[in-house]
């Protein structure tokens, strides 16, 4: 791949009484059993339909060197993050024999490492996990920071727990066999991280679009390690979102409430994309963003292929929605804004009029 260093690239994450590494290059599978370590005797590979090759292929490399390996299928994409699922996975483990010494794998997209960390938090009150993202979202985000959940009903990631893995192996190599909207998909939390935090990423976005799309594009490690690094430190200093961890939300109020009114059938970095340009509409109404930077938003994400607007008639839905995301308190709606370029904050209650207000300018 060009632009993919030799050597892994080693980025820590601290904020928990055990530090991980999250390493970033190309044929990391030999260093899984460094991770999973000797006292494991048994482990979980957990892995989509789609990649069923590469968890068969993981499963044979471990057995190999002794351990009890079970490959675990689960569903593609967000049909993954189902109660039903977790408990089928559960039901392996049991019969597995699984201990607390044990140890599971994610392997897939951000769907899989969701639920395979709460698969891991969850049973026996938690186990060690490991993260093997193979999407460009899952490396730049989902897989880091110890986020872990599933879906119900009301909404997004609304069962979870706090469970950082015992470390990140995202491989570069995996990338190539993503689907191009899948990838594209994943721009939104880079370009996420360029504007709460790096605006470096949004340099080299808008300098070469089209590299930025492309796996195999010059930028690609540069996008993705920047990106790592703006979670890294962010979720270092605030595991369970005590205060400014809130900022890597930029976007995903409205988002969430977008992929429950598609019944999670766009891709979450769709979503975040239109609920980006939403949130700098707001920032921009609220009297804190310049229009320069606002305006930024619709053109680099639509450089890259994002889609921009959504339904004008789903805004009463989307509302109600909204009001259950993470970060209201009681009946106050809070967004992250920006203050400017690189500097989000709270906005906290905003006027219902200004909340309709940036709709209208999201509303296809
Ligand atoms: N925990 C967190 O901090 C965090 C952060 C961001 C997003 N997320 C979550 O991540 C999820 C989105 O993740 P995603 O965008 O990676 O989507 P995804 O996991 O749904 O994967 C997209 C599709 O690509 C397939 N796939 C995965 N890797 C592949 C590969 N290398 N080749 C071919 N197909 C492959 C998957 O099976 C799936 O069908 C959402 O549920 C979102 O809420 C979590
Ligand atoms: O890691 C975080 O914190 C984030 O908010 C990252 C988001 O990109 C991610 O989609 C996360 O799962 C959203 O969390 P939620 O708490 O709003 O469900
Ligand atoms: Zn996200």
């Amino acid at each position: 791949m060009s632009g993919t260093p030799a050597e892994p690239v080693r980025i820590r994450v601290g904020g928990t009484s055990e530090p991980y590494d999250v390493l970033v290059g190309t044929g990391l599978l030999g260093e899984l059993a460094a991770l999973i370590g000797t006292s494991a005797r048994r482990v979980a590979i957990l892995h989509p339909e789609a990649l069923a090759a590469t968890g068969e292929a993981v499963r044979e490399d471990l057995a190999a060197q002794g351990y009890e390996a079970i490959a675990v299928q689960v569903p593609n994409a967000e049909d993954a993050k189902d109660v039903a699922v977790a408990a089928y996975c559960w039901s392996v483990l049991g019969q597995t024999g699984f201990t607390r010494s044990d140890v599971i794998v994610g392997i897939g997209g951000g769907a899989t490492t969701d639920l395979a960390g709460f698969v891991a938090a969850s049973w026996l009150r938690g186990v060690r996990w490991i993260a093997m993202p193979t999407t460009l979202l899952g490396m730049v985000d989902a897989a880091v920071g110890g986020k872990t959940g599933i879906n119900t009903a009301e909404g997004k990631n609304l069962v979870g727990a706090f469970h950082p893995p015992a470390g990140v192996l995202a491989d570069l190599a995996t990338l190539e066999s993503l689907p191009r909207n899948d990838y594209v998909s994943g721009l939104a939390e880079v370009i996420k991280a360029g504007f709460i935090a790096d605006p470096v990423i949004l340099d080299l976005i808008e300098a070469d679009p089209e590299a930025a799309r492309d796996p195999l594009g010059k930028d690609t490690a540069e996008l993705i390690t920047r990106a790592i690094r703006v979670k890294a430190d962010v979720v270092s200093g605030d595991l369970k979102e005590a205060g400014r961890r809130e900022i890597l939300n930029y976007g995903h109020t409205l988002a969430h409430a977008i992929e429950k009114a598609e019944r999670y059938k766009w891709r979450h970095g769709a979503a975040v994309s239109v609920g980006m340009v939403y949130a700098a509409e707001l920032g921009r109404l609220a009297g804190r963003l310049d229009d320069a930077t606002a305006d930024r938003h619709r053109t680099v994400l639509a450089a890259v292929g994002l889609p921009l607007t959504y339904r004008g008639d789903a805004w009463p839905r989307l509302l109600e929605t909204m009001r259950v995301d993470k970060k209201s308190r009681g009946d106050m709606l809070r967004f992250i804004v920006l203050d400017g370029l690189a500097k989000p904050v709270v906005l906290e209650a905003p006027d219902p009029t200004l909340l309709v207000a940036a709709y209208a300018e999201v509303s296809a």
